[in-house]
């Protein structure tokens, strides 16, 4: 057993992500290789350290190589299956973006459960598709292989249920048409890091601001989610790469009866061709649009900005106020002009940002004097898989936690 390994998929919406852990013990998996081809589809880059952060894998990628995230799995695949072959595989664990109301807990994927969250592609069509394509690679290749499912929903079951609903006929409701919230693997994983990386927050009321290519916001009362801006689908809150974030239902109903757009016209341009690529019109990524001096791209950046801010307004009126602001994913943790500009247009909630920090990256980037601090945490949505595909295959030998 101490010799086996779990592997770790995360399809997002642009990138594929994956970790090797080495199983060790409940509590100790530590990290053999990690890697990441992000920029699937405009400009992919393939990236892979061992736990020493030794780059043992640094390509660029042609566009055509992979265009999609369904390229990046078979890409990744035929590396993990050569660099893997001597090691023993114990499980794979799958960042599956919607459980539905089905899955609140991990799972063990079987043809069932397969075939249930298959239902759910259409809740996440940008996702599910290629959370499922890998564990069906997987399953074909190697079927005694155990692969669990953790949802990016679950973490959000905590919400008090005026937080689940929306103000539609009870029958919708009943049907599944509620307020589910996503990223919820990523702010578990803060939520169990911040005791340790800012304890004076971590029983107070925290926002979280996930910002990556898919972007939301979660509003943690001690630890536990109470609120968050993604809902029925990936597609409402802040804006993101290429969704618009909250939209009128009344443009949905006019691109529909006026302009004749069909379900799958409507499901395109809602999750491929909108938010910041939409408005540059130049690119979904973030780097791109910040080193652009059209007038677009630096107006996209400007609304990215405007409605974070607006969602953290939002946020911090349900919280009650606010103790700190903790920033993560692709955006959060590598963009410091965003961040300040973020932070500089919360002054009012009392916080105020010191610049050489925020330029550095470091964990805590408020000022000392600040009513309300800010911080920058690497989220490890792989970790929090492995412990909870670890944990889910040891209580079905019995209860022993190896
Ligand atoms: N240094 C940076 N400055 C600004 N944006 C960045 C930087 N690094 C990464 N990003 C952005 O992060 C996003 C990807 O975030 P990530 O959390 O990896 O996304 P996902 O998991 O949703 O695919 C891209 O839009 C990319 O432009
Ligand atoms: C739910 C979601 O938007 O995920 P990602 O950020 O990986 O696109
Ligand atoms: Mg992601």
């Amino acid at each position: 057993m101490s010799n086996s390994i779990i592997l770790v998929v995360n399809a997002g919406s642009s990138s594929l992500k994956f970790s090797v852990f080495r199983v060790n013990g409940a509590e100790n998996l530590p990290l053999v290789i990690r890697g990441q081809m992000d920029g699937i589809g405009t400009r992919p880059y393939l990236k892979v350290r061992d736990a020493n952060e030794t780059m043992l894998v640094e390509s660029d990628l042609t566009t055509s190589e992979a265009a999609t995230v369904g390229d990046a799995i078979t890409l990744v695949g035929a590396w993990l299956r050569e660099r893997l072959q001597h090691e023993s595989l114990f499980a794979v664990g799958h960042r599956v973006v919607h459980g539905g109301t089905q899955f609140s807990h991990p799972v063990l994927v079987d043809r069932e459960v397969l075939m249930a969250l298959e239902q759910l592609i259409p809740l996440a069509p940008l996702h599910q598709p290629h959370n499922l394509a890998a564990i069906r690679a997987i399953g074909e290749r190697q079927p005694q292989i155990p692969q669990v499912a953790c949802f990016d929903t679950a973490f959000h079951r905590t919400h008090p249920q005026i937080a689940d609903l929306y103000a539609l006929p009870w029958k919708y409701y009943e049907s599944g048409v509620r307020h589910y919230g996503f990223h919820g693997l990523s702010y578990e994983y803060i939520a169990l890091i911040l005791p340790k990386m800012a304890p004076e927050i971590a029983n107070g009321r925290v926002i979280v601001a996930h910002l990556g290519s898919g972007a939301s916001l979660c509003a943690l009362r001690a630890g536990k989610s109470i609120d968050s801006t993604m809902g029925f689908s990936p597609l409402d809150g802040v804006p993101m790469g290429t969704r618009p974030g909250a939209l009128d239902p009344g443009v949905l109903l006019y691109l529909v009866n006026q302009c004749g757009l069909s379900g799958g016209e409507l499901e395109t341009l809602l999750y491929k061709e909108s938010g910041l690529l939409g408005l540059s019109g130049i690119s979904n990524d973030m780097r791109i649009l910040l080193e652009s001096q059209e007038s677009r791209a630096q107006l996209a950046v400007e609304y990215f900005v405007h409605y974070t801010v607006k969602q953290i307004g939002a946020l911090a009126a349900v919280l009650g106020g606010v103790d700190g602001i903790v920033f993560t994913a692709g955006i959060g943790e590598h963009s410091p002009v965003i961040r300040a500009r973020i932070l500089q247009a919360c002054a009012w909630l009392g916080v105020s940002v010191d610049t050489a920090a925020n330029e550095r990256s470091d964990s805590c980037i408020s000022s000392t004097d600040s009513k309300v601090s800010a911080w920058v945490i690497p989220t490890n949505e792989e970790l929090m898989i492995a412990r909870h595909t670890l944990a889910l295959i040891n209580s079905r030998k019995g209860g022993h936690v190896e």
